[in-house]
Order: structure tokens, then C-alpha cells, then sequence
């Protein structure tokens, strides 16, 4: 069975799709369309809404050290994802609520407590995606200069995951006993200290919080280089990614799933679903035309500065803009994303300005567009070929894309017995089809 994440970044993961005359902009802004969002992918029968998230504002790169934003720049406010899950939770039923927080800046006690609580009022539905964060402008918001060297950030995220998961199980079940007659309101025996100690933290615990419905929020994961995949192998139970050439997705795909069995871990238990958006029509010449009317909005000067902020110290506006993508000298924040970048280009022999409006489109991934039935044939041939397990599908803006995904294409998938009808379970794990992970302590003293 296929698994599909709704990817919310408002206004819209096109780089000019607010402009549509479709789009609701507000959204990024207007708790009332995040509710319309969220129930329209419950509708849809989705595992899980899933939100991005940066502790920067996007974009702002001091691309010519004067104007740090740009007027047409989208995607550069939003209200807080955990804050909004809490919201969600309540005006949904059954979807999964995962949101993003960066390990760089967080503490874990904190993260591991907000989690919690909201899979306690979601009844077992909340993920945390662990990321590091790949925005050098994040840095100067928590008093540091500079962003976190990349093998750092995934060291301290290594033991930030290890104190949160330790965090998790601090309380056994029945740890809480209220009991009015003996006046016994706790059971000590069943809340467990971490003194934790190590190079990135010191944390004594326990968290006072009573055991997750889950047993542990579901974690999520989406670095894509060797120290992201290992973090992703060991700990995720779900791993975005960018991938948008079926090889490349197919060797990335056994790899994770190789490196979660040499973690010990069942390997169908990580469940791979990277990022996809899709411009749906009835017809393909619908679908197309309304392709061309995406591509109209594009800014070429926007998307090359999106490029221009995974070029590092490369001058790629000094370029001739029809010349073939350079190789980028990786930086520190996103080596996954260049990476991908550049495999694509010199796969499909592309422009420095063809790789900009690539970008500029999708965030750099996977693209569809086509009828209903053209889009299922590439996801099914993905998921049957072993290069997938789902899909997490980006919206080139809010809400009509997704509404039309849900209108023509679950139905598609339904039909081919690809996607859940409704809903079997209740929580996360329950639709991802991942296990409750056994409390650690419970076990010790078993
Ligand atoms: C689908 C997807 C969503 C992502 N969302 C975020 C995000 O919300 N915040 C963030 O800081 N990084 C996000 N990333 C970036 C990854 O967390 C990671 O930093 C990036 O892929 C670089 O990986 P690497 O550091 O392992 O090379 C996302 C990546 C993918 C593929």
C-alpha cells in the first residue's frame, strides 16, 4: 500500500504560484486555510500533513549585501508548525501532524516535551521531522556567527535524537496512578531518571510527562548525505527526499534500507516517500496549459537568485545564464540539495538557467504533469520498482492543487488498489504501518 505525506510550505512550493489566480497567499498567514488544508488531505486519506520549517526568514541570503529581501520573494512568513499541530489536532480526526524543528536550535528536553503533548491531544498522531537546518541565516538568531560545521550539526543531532527518544520513555505505563483512596498519585518505580551526559548535552530527566499514545512520536528525517542517511537510518521511521530520476531514487532507496538492517532494524519499518509535485488535468492538454500558466508567473531573476543561494562563493549571475551548470562548491548548509542539483543537470544536460527555473518550480523535485491515470502509472512504477515506498507531495500553491490531487488522483490510486480507501487505523504508526517502540526501561525491569 502507498503512503502519502501533504507537504505544507505556504504559500506554495512554486516560487511564483501565489501569483496564480487560484492561489490563497493568506494561507501562510490565516490559521482558517491551514484547517481548510488539513481537512481537504484528511479527505484525502492521507498518512500525514507534514510542515517545513526554518528559524530564519527563507530567502533572505545577502545575495547583494544590500536589499536582504526581495519584494517578490514568497515563502518568507509563516506561523510556528508545532504550534500549529496542537491547532490541527483539534479539527482533525485521523491525519498524522508532523512537523519540522531543527536540532541546531532547539534543546532536546524542550522538543521532546512539545512532541509529546501533541501526540497526547492529536490521540497518537504527531512526527517530528528531525532536521539540522540548512539556512546559514538561522545562526544569527540564536547568537551564534556562523552555522554549525555539517559534521557537528549531524553529531549533536546524533545525541539530540538519543536524549529525546531516552526522554520519551521516562515514564512506564501506569507511572501515573491518581488514586484518590491511598493518596498515591505516581508509581516511582515507573518514572525513570536519563542522566544523560554528553559532549552536546546534559540532561538529568525524567520529562514529566506521561507516556505518548504512540509510545514515541513518529520521527521523520530528510538528510540525504552520508552522515543524513545514517542519522535517517538509525532513527527515522519515515525519510524524505529529493529524487526525481527513477535510477537514482532506486539506488538511494537500497541504500537506506541496507543501512537500516545494518542498524538492526527491519528495513520496511522506514518507509521512503520523497518529495513530489503534480499539475494534474483532466486532459494532458489541460494539464500542460495549465503548466504554461504556472511557467508565465516564473521569474527567472527569482529563480536564479534561489540557485544563486546554493552556489556559495560562485559568482552564477557572472555566468553566461545558457551555459552548462558549473560544479557548485558544496557548501556547509545544503550539500544534499546541490548535490541533487547537479546530478540532474549533467543528467539532463541543463543550463545554468534551465537548473534556476527547475528549482524555481518545484524546490528541486520530482515534477508530474498529466492526466490522472500518467501521473499513477510514474507512482505506481516507483513504488513496484523498489525506488519508493510513497510520495510526500508538494503544492505549487494553496488550496486547488491539492484539492484536484484529491479530486482526481487518490481516486486513481484507489481504483488501482494502490491507496487506502479510509482510514484502518487510528494513529500515525497505525497508517504508516510502523511498530510502537518498546519502552527501554520496561524492558530493563522486565
Ligand atoms: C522533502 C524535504 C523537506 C525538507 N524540509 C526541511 C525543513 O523543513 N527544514 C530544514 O531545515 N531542512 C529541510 N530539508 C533539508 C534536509 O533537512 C537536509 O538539511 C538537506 O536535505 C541536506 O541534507 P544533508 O545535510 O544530509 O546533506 C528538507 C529536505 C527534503 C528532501
Amino acid at each position: 500500500m502507498m503512503h502519502l505525506a501533504a507537504f505544507l510550505f505556504t504559500p506554495g512550493s512554486h516560487s511564483a504560484g501565489w501569483r496564480h489566480p487560484d492561489a490563497v497567499p493568506e494561507c501562510d498567514m490565516e490559521f482558517s486555510e491551514y484547517v481548510r488544508i488539513a481537512q481537504v488531505a484528511e479527505r484525502g486519506k492521507f498518512d500525514t500533513i507534514f510542515f517545513q520549517d526554518t528559524v530564519a526568514v527563507n530567502g533572505s541570503g545577502a545575495l547583494d549585501g544590500v536589499s536582504r529581501y526581495r519584494p517578490s520573494q514568497g515563502r518568507t512568513a509563516y506561523l510556528e508548525p508545532t504550534t500549529l499541530l496542537a491547532a490541527l489536532a483539534v479539527v482533525t480526526q485521523r491525519i498524522g501532524l508532523v512537523a519540522t524543528a531543527t536540532t541546531t536550535y532547539n534543546e532536546p528536553y524542550n522538543i521532546a516535551r512539545r512532541f509529546a503533548s501533541i501526540d497526547h491531544i492529536s490521540n497518537g498522531r504527531a512526527g517530528w521531522n528531525l532536521v539540522t537546518s540548512q539556512i546559514e541565516d538561522e545562526a544569527g538568531n540564536f547568537g551564534a556567527d556562523h552555522h554549525m560545521l555539517h559534521a557537528e550539526r549531524y553529531e549533536r543531532a546524533e545525541e539530540f535524537y538519543d536524549v529525546v527518544a531516552a526522554l520519551w520513555d521516562s515514564f512506564g505505563e501506569g507511572a501515573l496512578i491518581r488514586d484518590k483512596a491511598s493518596g498515591n498519585y505516581i508509581d516511582p518505580s515507573k518514572i525513570h531518571f536519563q542522566d544523560h551526559v554528553g559532549k552536546h548535552f546534559k540532561v538529568r530527566g525524567p520529562l514529566n510527562m506521561a507516556r505518548c499514545p504512540q509510545g514515541r512520536p513518529v520521527v521523520t528525517q530528510a538528510g540525504s548525505s552520508g552522515p543524513g542517511m545514517e542519522l535517517a537510518a538509525r532513527t527515522a521511521d519515515l525519510v524524505f527526499t529529493a529524487q526525481s530520476d527513477l535510477g537514482e531514487a532506486q539506488a538511494f532507496y537500497k541504500d537506506l534500507k541496507a543501512r537500516a538492517r545494518k542498524h538492526g532494524r527491519d528495513p520496511s519499518h522506514v518507509k521512503i516517500m520523497p518529495g513530489l509535485m503534480t499539475i494534474v488535468g483532466a486532459t494532458e492538454a489541460e494539464a500542460q496549459a495549465k503548466y504554461r500558466d504556472l511557467q508565465g508567473l516564473l521569474s527567472d531573476e527569482n529563480s536564479m537568485r534561489l540557485l544563486a543561494r546554493l552556489c556559495g562563493d560562485l559568482d552564477i549571475f557572472a555566468l553566461p545564464p545558457d551555459s552548462p551548470l558549473p560544479p557548485l562548491p558544496l557548501s556547509n548548509a545544503a550539500q544534499a540539495r546541490q548535490r541533487h542539483l547537479m546530478d540532474k543537470a549533467a543528467r539532463e544536460n541543463l543550463s545554468i538557467i534551465q537548473t534556476a527555473r527547475y528549482l524555481g518550480t518545484s524546490l528541486g523535485h520530482h515534477l508530474l504533469v498529466g492526466t490522472p491515470q500518467r501521473i499513477v502509472d510514474t507512482m505506481e512504477q516507483w513504488v513496484t520498482s523498489g525506488a519508493c515506498d510513497g510520495f510526500t507531495l508538494l503544492s505549487p500553491h494553496y488550496p486547488r492543487p491539492l484539492e484536484q490531487f484529491v479530486d482526481l488522483v487518490v481516486p486513481e490510486l484507489q481504483r488501482r488498489g494502490l491507496f487506502r480507501t479510509d482510514y484502518a487505523g487510528h494513529t500515525l504508526r497505525d497508517h504508516l504501518g510502523v511498530p510502537v517502540p518498546p519502552n527501554r526501561y520496561e524492558i530493563a525491569n522486565a
